[in-house]
C-alpha cells in the first residue's frame, strides 16, 4: 500500500543529444510518510515529481498506487489517482486561474474529481484551515501577496483529503515571513492528518523541518536516503555533504 517508483527512467533530447534526466529511480512513499527529495539545481527532483503526479511518462520503469499503475491519461481515467494524490506546484501565480475567486479555486477541483459534499463549504473548511477567512473568499489572486497565493494553492491541494500530497519547493522565492507561514501551515498539516508528504527542495532546512525521511537525488539518481536525523548527522554521500555545507546551521544543532 503506496505510492512507488519502479526502475524509472527518463530521457530527454537536448541539442539533438539524449540527455539522462532519471535513471532507474527506485522510492516507495508510504501512507504517511513525510518525505523530503532534496539535490541541486537539475538533479531531477520535479522529474520525478512529475512522473509519481501521472503528468510526465517515463522511458522505462513504473508508477504505481497500491500496485495499480499509473501514468498520463484522460482527467477521467485518472480522477481516482487525483482523488488519493495531489499536487502544490512550485509557483502558484502559474497555477491559479486569475479570473476566479479563491474559493472557486478551490472548490472547482472538488466538483471536477466528483468529490462528495457541499463543494463550497468543504473549500471554506480547507481554506480556514490555512488561515485564510470569510474576507479572503471572493478575491482574485492578484489582489494576495504570495504566501497567500500559496495558501490557496495548499488548499486547493488538501479540500478533496487526499492520502499523498507532492509539494514542489513549496516555499522557494517567498521572502522570510512568508517562507515561515507556509512551513507552519504545511507542517501543521502533515501532524494534523494522516497525509503522506514528499517535499521536493533544494533546501536541507525545509527538508529537516517538514520531514522524517529523506532521499538526496544527484544526477538523476537517488545517491542516499533514510531517516533526515541520521542523513543529516552522518551523511555518507559527496553531494549530500556538500549540500549540508550550504546550510551551516544544521551542523550545529
Ligand atoms: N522538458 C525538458 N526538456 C529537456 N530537458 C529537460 C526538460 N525538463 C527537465 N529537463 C532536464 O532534466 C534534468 C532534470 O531537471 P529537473 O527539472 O527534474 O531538475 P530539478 O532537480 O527539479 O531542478 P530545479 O531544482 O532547478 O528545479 C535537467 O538537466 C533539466 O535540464
Amino acid at each position: 500500500m503506496s505510492l512507488v517508483a519502479s526502475g524509472v527512467t527518463r530521457h530527454y533530447l537536448r541539442h539533438r543529444k539524449s540527455h539522462t534526466a532519471l535513471s532507474g529511480i527506485d522510492l516507495d512513499i508510504a501512507p504517511g510518510a513525510r518525505m523530503a527529495l532534496v539535490g541541486e539545481s537539475g538533479s531531477g527532483k520535479t522529474t520525478l515529481l512529475k512522473t509519481l503526479l501521472a503528468l510526465d511518462r517515463p522511458d522505462s520503469g513504473t508508477v504505481t498506487l497500491d500496485g495499480t499503475p499509473v501514468a498520463p491519461g484522460s482527467a477521467r481515467s485518472l480522477r481516482w489517482f487525483r482523488r488519493r494524490v495531489q499536487y502544490i506546484p512550485q509557483d502558484p501565480a502559474t497555477s491559479l486561474d486569475p479570473r476566479k475567486s479563491v474559493v472557486d479555486l478551490v472548490a472547482t477541483p472538488l466538483r471536477l474529481l466528483g468529490s462528495e459534499g457541499d463543494h463550497r463549504a468543504l473549500a471554506r473548511n480547507a481554506l480556514a484551515a490555512v488561515g485564510l477567512n470569510e474576507r479572503f473568499l471572493q478575491r482574485r489572486p492578484s489582489e494576495l501577496s504570495g504566501g497567500q497565493n500559496q495558501r490557496v494553492a495548499i488548499a486547493r491541494a488538501v479540500a478533496c483529503e487526499p492520502e499523498y500530497l507532492l509539494a514542489d519547493e513549496p516555499v522557494s522565492g517567498l521572502d522570510l515571513d512568508l517562507r515561515e507561514q507556509v512551513l507552519d501551515v504545511l507542517g501543521e498539516l502533515s501532524t494534523r492528518t494522516s497525509t503522506a508528504l514528499l517535499v521536493v527542495s533544494h533546501d536541507l532546512s525545509v527538508a529537516a523541518r517538514l520531514c522524517s525521511d529523506i532521499s538526496v537525488m544527484c544526477d538523476g539518481s537517488i545517491v542516499e536516503s533514510g531517516s533526515i536525523a541520521a542523513v543529516l548527522t552522518n551523511p555518507s554521500h559527496p553531494h549530500t555533504r556538500a549540500l549540508l555545507d550550504a546550510v551551516p546551521r544544521l551542523r550545529s544543532n
